[in-house]
C-alpha cells in the first residue's frame, strides 16, 4: 500500500493524517499531538473511528514540536505499514513567489524561512518538520501547500496598501490565509451548493485563526486577512484589524519593545485578550463573565463588518458558508452571525441549525446559507499527490 503522509504544525499542536492512494485517496489515519510543552497527549485514530494510541507524556519528554515529531515519527515507523512516497506539509506564507505548492528542496527551504517573521506563530513550525525529514530521509519527495497560494489571483488593486509602490514590490502586499481551506470548501460548492457555485459567495473560516474570504465563481477575489494572519478579524489570540496608530502609541509612548508588541497582538489579544477569560469560543459561551459576553459580541459585530465590505467587493451576496471549528460547530455562534446577515436577505432555519444540517437558511431566505466541513488535509493530500507525481 502506497501512502502519503500529511503534517500541519501549528504553535502547540502536531496534526498528521496518512493516506492511502490506490484508487483514490483514502484516509487511513489521523492523529494529533496537543498540548507541546504543556500538558503533551498523543492521539491516533484510525480509518474507522478507532482509537490506535492514546498517550500521555510528560512536560519533559515532549518540551517541545522537534521531541513531539520524534515520538510521532518513531510510532509511525513501528505502527504504520505501507511505504510511504511522499509528505505533504500546509506552510502558513508562501509569499510572493510560491502561487501554488511546490516540491520542496534547500533552496525552497530557504526562501520561506524569509517569511518566518510575516508569521511568527506558524512558518517555523511549518517548516521544523520539513528540515527534520529532510535530514532523516531525503530521498523522500516532500510538497509544501501554502494558506496563500489560493488568493494569488486577487486583483492588485485589492493587494494594494496605499504606502508608496516601492514596498509593493519587495513583498508588502495583502496575501490572505486559510487559502487550503478555502479551495476545498470552493471545491465541493458544485456538488453541495450548486445553485450559489458559480455566484458571489462568502466563505467564513472561524476557528482558533479566523478569516472570510470573498469566491466568485469558485474563485478568491477578497479575503480578510492581508500581510500576515494577524489582519481582519480578531481571533482567538491575535487582534485583527487594527489602527497602526495603535502600534506607533505602543512603540513611542508605552516604550514596548517590538517582541513585546508581537507577542501582544499575536498571542494575549482577540477574544483572550478582550475577555481576560479564555481565546476558546465554548468557555466564553459557558463564562457568566460579562467580559466574555463583550468579547463574543465583538466578534460576531466584526464579521457582520466584514460580511458588508465582502459583499461590497462582490456586489452582492448569494452564499455565506460557515466552517472550522467555530463555524462548524456552534449553532449559537451561527444564529448570533447570522442575524447580522439579515440586510443581505438571510433567513435562519433553527431546526437545520441546531441540527447541524448542510442548508441552514430558510427555503424562502434570498441568501443562501451553509455549513460545510473543511478539510485541509485532504487538501493538500490532494496537492502533494499532484506535485509529488508532476
Ligand atoms: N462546539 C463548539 N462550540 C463553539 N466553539 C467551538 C466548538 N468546537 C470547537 N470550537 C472552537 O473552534 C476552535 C478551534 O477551531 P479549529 O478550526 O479546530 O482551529 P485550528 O485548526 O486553527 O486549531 C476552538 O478554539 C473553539 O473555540
Ligand atoms: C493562518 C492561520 O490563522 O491559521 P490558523 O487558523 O490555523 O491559526
Ligand atoms: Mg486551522
Amino acid at each position: 500500500m502506497d501512502t502519503v503522509l500529511v503534517v500541519n504544525a501549528g504553535s502547540s499542536s502536531l496534526k498528521f493524517e496518512v493516506f492511502s492512494i490506490e484508487g483514490g485517496l483514502s484516509r487511513r489515519l489521523k492523529g494529533q499531538m496537543e498540548g507541546v510543552g504543556t500538558a503533551p497527549r498523543l492521539r491516533i485514530k484510525g480509518a474507522t473511528e478507532e482509537v490506535l494510541a492514546d498517550h500521555q507524556h510528560s512536560q519533559s519528554e515532549v518540551p517541545d514540536l522537534q521531541a513531539a515529531m520524534r515520538l510521532v515519527g518513531a510510532w509511525l515507523r513501528e505502527s504504520h505499514e505501507g511505504r510511504l512516497v511522499a509528505v505533504g506539509h500546509r506552510v502558513v506564507h508562501g509569499g510572493p513567489e510560491y502561487g501554488r505548492p511546490v516540491l520542496i528542496d534547500e533552496k525552497v527551504l530557504a526562501d520561506l524561512e524569509r517569511y518566518v517573521p510575516l508569521a511568527p506563530l506558524h512558518q517555523p513550525n511549518n517548516l521544523a518538520p520539513i528540515r527534520a525529514i529532510l535530514a532523516r530521509r531525503p530521498d523522500l519527495p516532500q510538497v509544501a501547500c501554502f494558506d496563500t497560494s489560493f488568493h494569488r489571483g486577487h486583483s492588485a488593486v485589492a493587494d494594494h496598501y496605499a504606502i508608496p509602490e516601492r514596498f509593493f514590490a519587495e513583498g508588502v502586499r495583502r496575501y490572505g490565509f486559510h487559502g487550503l481551506s478555502y479551495e476545498y470548501v470552493a471545491s465541493r460548492l458544485p456538488e453541495l451548493a450548486p445553485e450559489i457555485a458559480p455566484g458571489r459567495v462568502v466563505v467564513a473560516h472561524l476557528g482558533s485563526g479566523a478569516s472570510m474570504c470573498a469566491l466568485f465563481n469558485g474563485r478568491s477575489v477578497e479575503s480578510t486577512l492581508g500581510f500576515t494572519a494577524l489582519d481582519g478579524l480578531p481571533m482567538g489570540t491575535r487582534c485583527g484589524q487594527i489602527d497602526p496608530g495603535v502600534i506607533l502609541y505602543l512603540l513611542n509612548q508605552k516604550g514596548m519593545t517590538p517582541d513585546q508588541i508581537q507577542d501582544l497582538l499575536y498571542k494575549d489579544s482577540g477574544l483572550k485578550g478582550l475577555s481576560g477569560v479564555s481565546n476558546d469560543v465554548r468557555a466564553l459561551l459557558e463564562s457568566e463573565d460579562s467580559r466574555a459576553a463583550f468579547a463574543l459580541e465583538h466578534f460576531v459585530h466584526r464579521i457582520g463588518l466584514n460580511a458588508g465590505m465582502l459583499a461590497a467587493a462582490l456586489g452582492g451576496m448569494d452564499g455565506f458558508v460557515f466552517t472550522a471549528g467555530i463555524g462548524e460547530n456552534s449553532p449559537e455562534m451561527r444564529k448570533r452571525i447570522v442575524e447580522k446577515l439579515e440586510w443581505l436577505g438571510a433567513k435562519l432555519d433553527p431546526e437545520r441549525n441546531a441540527a447541524g444540517h448542510l442548508l441552514i437558511s430558510t427555503a424562502d431566505s434570498w441568501l443562501r446559507v451553509y455549513v460545510v466541513p473543511t478539510d485541509e488535509e485532504l487538501m493538500i493530500a490532494r496537492h502533494t499527490l499532484a506535485s509529488s507525481r508532476a
